[in-house]
């Protein structure tokens, strides 16, 4: 699929532009559906990006935010991309958007799974609007390299639903959407800053497999063009 690269002078210009564009397709969705969804990466990137966000003056009620993955550890733990979103995105008029967690109090990951597809089934397919982050190893969402259930993970038959993995640079056992779940969102974008980051897409870009580098995956295969914000 094709895929555009936005740049940005900073952090925060990029944080800036990525909100107003979000926002605008948020507005866009309720106008047109009534409602409108997003699901958000964790990770450190986005934490400026959510604050901008949180900011802009659109119908937040009628917006439900998820998460692509989540660590397998409660909204109270350092780890969680649950309280990382609570303290940076569910803030000042961003505060009335409903919020449906991918962490559920089970005895596995893979119950909490099997819980969090439920869940979030209500919410409508594809995602209108889907933001992707990309570890330096290439990985995306929790699609890891090497990852336990990565194979199942990005293959587009997979039906949409939230999968368990577990990996050697993961950490704990993570919960994903499924690459059939986040690749046709009406706005897809890969958010990423750091010389170092834009060395690894240069990478992922070039040939190689998926399992090497599962982001390529998206960069090849997503149904919806690939938007790349880019800051050094
Ligand atoms: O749970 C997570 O960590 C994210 O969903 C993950 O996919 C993240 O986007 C990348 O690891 C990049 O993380 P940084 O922004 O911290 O580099």
């Amino acid at each position: 699929m094709v895929s555009t690269l936005h740049s940005f002078a900073s952090a925060a210009d990029l944080a800036g532009s990525l909100a107003d564009k979000v926002a605008d397709t948020l507005s866009a969705a309720i106008a047109a559906r009534g409602t409108a969804s997003i699901a958000v990466s964790g990770g450190s990137t986005p934490k400026v990006f959510f604050q901008a966000l949180s900011t802009r003056d659109i119908a937040w009620d009628k917006v439900t935010i998820t998460l692509v993955d989540e660590r397998f550890v409660p909204a109270d733990n350092p780890r969680s991309n649950h309280l990382l979103v609570d303290a940076n995105l569910l803030q000042n008029k961003a505060k009335a958007a409903r919020f449906l967690p991918l962490y559920q109090d089970a005895a596995s990951a893979e119950e909490a799974a099997r819980l969090a597809t439920e869940k979030t089934r209500a919410i409508s397919s594809p995602f209108d609007i889907v933001i992707l982050g990309m570890g330096g190893d290439g990985h995306t969402a929790s699609f890891f390299p090497g990852g336990s259930n990565l194979a199942k993970a990005i293959d587009a038959s997979t039906p949409r639903g939230i999968i368990t993995m577990e990996a050697e640079g993961a950490g704990e056992p993570r919960l994903t959407f499924t690459f059939s779940s986040l690749q046709d969102a009406a706005l897809l974008v890969l958010h990423i800053e750091g010389e170092g980051k834009k060395d690894v897409l240069a990478k992922a870009e070039g040939s190689g497999d998926e399992a090497e580098m599962p982001i390529r995956a998206v960069l090849r295969r997503a149904t919806s063009p690939v938007e790349i914000y880019w800051a050094p």
